[in-house]
């Protein structure tokens, strides 16, 4: 980060309830003094390097000077003397002759000229991380804090409300992620305490409440991206749907789409987006453990698809378990006459801090489903979680040795349960 212009406002540093008054004060920056016939020309060539902040206008009055004159102000990290100024605006300074000669001008600086960085810089203690990074979930500005920005928490929630338009509730996860429903315990920093967020996705809208149901903006390309493998008329089972957004765009698409998820809260808010976007006629609910969806729901209607032509889809992404889920699909049509033709496809996420992630996914995933998948399936990088944990999709037509084998099959394919992985971090 840029070396801090903004001394500590008027108390010193330590402030833990904001006061705005406070970081008034009055700095001394560069500048040119420019002839107003040749302003607009000199602007756009000292665009690098002329001051950029919020609220400060570029150019102001000389009151030094006639009429005809203007101060351009300079960024003070970019320039200190007339050989700061690159070759290209040393020139075009020569070519309007204007000279180089740096002035200084007095700039009043009030809370609302700052950044969020120089704020938290210019407040907590010197020398202390300041980072101030959030994820935007409608109007909602989600945090991470770490432990020495907890006392001035408040503060921290204040400022980046301040300086985020539309940000109208700063929250704080106050511990690791619920384990089963994937949401986040979070307490509100600053602002409204309304958790319920609108938010579009591939314009999609989505509508949730925040604080109880599981969503993450990062995964908008991976919805997309599976999303575009289903076709109008194909059958998609979302196993672990959270409020819809594999869902609910494969219905807009044309696809029948059957979505279970175990929180009654996303089983709520899916239906919510059902009607919202007016797919309610293509989406089945259910509020499901995954394995009782598949061995109920997905285990009546799918003999009926596979006597069809339409592709079937299994979106699984629960990604610290799903890959244990997949032994539900072992003899799920036993005793069905095999269909003999394309099988569904699946779409299951796993985690991996693996030092060859792919292949730990793969090896995994073929021993929950009791049939080796090495060279029969595709894996797909989805992002990094975390340093060294990725999250990876293994995607393959599930074999009909799984779907049809015996009971005896099951048992002798049957391993010691793969181990699982804890479910303590973000996604
Ligand atoms: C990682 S989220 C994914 C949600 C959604 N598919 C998405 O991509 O945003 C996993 C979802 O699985 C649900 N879930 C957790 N355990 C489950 C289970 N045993 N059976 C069904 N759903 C479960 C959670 O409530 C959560 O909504």
């Amino acid at each position: 980060m840029e070396p801090n212009t903004v001394p500590p406002p008027s108390g010193g540093r330590g402030m833990t309830a904001l006061d705005r008054e406070a970081f008034t004060q009055t700095i001394t920056v560069p500048a040119l003094r420019v002839p107003t016939a040749v302003l607009n020309k000199v602007v756009k060539s000292l665009k690098k390097c002329s001051i950029q902040r919020p609220g400060v206008p570029r150019v102001v009055q000389d009151k030094e000077e006639s009429g005809e004159f203007r101060l351009v102000l300079l960024d003070p990290h970019r320039v200190t003397t007339a050989g700061s100024f690159s070759e290209a605006e040393a020139e075009a300074l020569r070519s309007f002759s204007v000279s180089d000669e740096l002035h200084q001008y007095e700039l009043k600086l009030t809370y609302d000229n700052l950044k969020s960085e120089e704020v938290l810089e210019a407040v907590l203690p010197q020398g202390q991380d300041v980072t101030s990074g959030f994820s935007r979930v409608g109007h909602i500005a989600h945090m991470n804090l770490r432990d020495h920005q907890l006392p001035y928490k408040n503060l921290i929630g204040q400022v980046i409300m301040d300086k985020n338009p539309g940000v109208t509730c700063v929250v704080n996860k106050t511990n690791i992620i619920d384990s089963t429903y994937r949401n986040f315990k979070m307490e509100v920093l600053a602002g409204e305490e309304n958790m319920v967020a609108k938010v579009r996705e591939n314009g999609v809208a989505y509508e949730f409440d925040f604080s109880r149901v599981y969503w993450n903006p990062r995964l908008s390309t991976e919805h997309q991206r599976v999303v575009q493998l289903t076709k109008r008329g194909d059958t998609v089972f979302d196993v672990f749907a959270g409020v819809g957004p594999f869902a609910i765009p494969a219905a807009r698409g044309g696809a029948n789409v059957l979505a279970n998820d175990l929180n009654p809260e996303s089983y709520r808010w899916l239906q919510h987006n059902c009607r919202l976007n007016k797919v309610e006629g293509r989406v089945r609910s259910f509020n499901l453990d995954g394995r009782a969806f598949i061995r109920g729901p997905l285990r009546q209607e799918l003999p009926a698809l596979l006597r069809g032509a339409a592709g079937v889809h299994m979106v699984m992404n629960l990604p610290a378990l799903a890959l244990d889920f997949l032994d539900a699909f072992r003899g799920l049509l036993r005793g069905e006459p095999p269909s003999g033709r394309d099988p569904p496809t699946v779409h299951c996420y796993g985690f991996s801090k693996d030092d060859d992630p792919s292949t730990d996914v793969v090896a995994r995933a073929s021993r929950s489903l009791g049939v080796p998948l090495e060279n029969r399936c595709d894996v797909h990088f989805v992002r990094n979680v975390a340093p060294n944990k990725d999250m990876l999709c293994v995607r393959f037509t599930l074999p009909e040795e799984v779907l049809y084998c015996s009971e005896e099959q099951t048992e002798s394919s049957e391993e010691p349960a793969p181990k699982r992985q804890k479910c303590e971090e973000s996604t």
